[in-house]
């Protein structure tokens, strides 16, 4: 259909039919994609009905593919401030080109940041059980979050919230780390740091072989901190503010300081701060 679909009287009574025969609103939303709805306008057609939800699984995304030399980045070749990479709407609150900075709104939904939280709360318990178990266990004042990580594909959600990411960025699902999901208490912060290994260490070379560098860093706010608990990029004096469900995204082609990719997780004043954070590599992670 062209693009100045929308929405007459017809469309909405064929997709109310639809809905009271029986077919799920995913099925649904997939033939109209398939018979060449606007995933916009198959959203807005199925909100008259119920608040769309994202699909659970939508027929195979085509895998991203590489280009040398190229580093994750979404396509807003034009200019749109809002993306639909699986039917999700995420939009573009800021772009900064160098370094790449990129803040999304809206990349998880409210439920999706509640299940990772709820999923990860308890593997958290857990680390913490052993932890306390252990005398002098080694605790690094720079990053006093506690955290766990995802297998790739773990459950339904992460899965999906991989595949957005994959199709948002560009970079295939397998290039990504698992999903690492930070816990901040009151008092807790990250303090500032660079997300790639640094190849003159000696621990970076085992690292390294398991699908080279990272090339960027997806954070994702799963909750809003009552006070504090910004992202801060000092050498760009840049504060991102956690909201839930929004995300910041940062890119980096070496692994050096010129890439001001100096960032931090700023101490959280009040109340509780929970990230996820998906990190790419240049190659498949294994
Ligand atoms: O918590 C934040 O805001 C930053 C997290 C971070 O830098 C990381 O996970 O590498
Ligand atoms: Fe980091």
């Amino acid at each position: 259909m062209s693009t100045s679909q929308f929405l007459t009287p017809e469309l909405r009574e064929w997709v109310a039919a639809q809905l009271r025969n029986g077919i799920s609103r995913e099925a649904l939303y997939q033939a109209m994609l398939s018979s060449g709805w606007q995933a916009d306008m198959a959203q807005q057609a199925l909100a008259e009905h119920r608040p769309f939800e994202p699909p659970l699984s939508l027929p195979d995304l085509p895998e991203p593919t590489i280009a040398p030399g190229s580093l994750p980045e979404p396509d807003f070749g034009d200019q749109r401030g809002v993306l639909l990479p699986d039917g999700h709407r995420v939009q573009i609150v800021m772009a900064l080109q160098r370094p790449r900075v990129i803040v999304f709104g809206g990349l998880l939904s409210e439920a999706e940041c509640d299940a990772i939280v709820t999923a990860g709360r308890a593997r958290l318990a857990r680390s913490e059980t052993v932890a306390a178990q252990r005398e002098g266990s080694e605790v690094n004042s720079a990053r006093t979050s506690e955290g766990m990580f995802f297998e790739r594909g773990e459950n339904e959600v992460v899965a999906r919230i991989e595949r957005r990411i994959a199709t948002l960025l560009n970079w295939p699902v397998r290039n990504g780390e698992g999903l690492q999901v930070l816990r901040y208490r009151a008092g807790a912060e990250y303090q500032p740091h660079y997300d790639y290994f640094d190849p003159r260490h000696a621990s970076s070379h085992a690292i390294l072989q398991r699908g080279g560098q990272r090339v960027a860093t997806l954070v994702m706010y799963l909750n809003t901190p009552e006070r504090g608990g910004a992202t801060v990029f000092p050498d760009i004096k840049l504060d991102v503010m956690a909201q839930k469900g929004n995300a910041v995204f940062f890119s980096y082609d070496r692994p050096d300081p010129s890439t001001l990719t100096l960032h931090g997780g700023a101490p959280v004043v009040e109340g509780e701060k929970w990230v996820a954070t998906k990190w790419l590599r240049q190659g498949e992670f294994v």
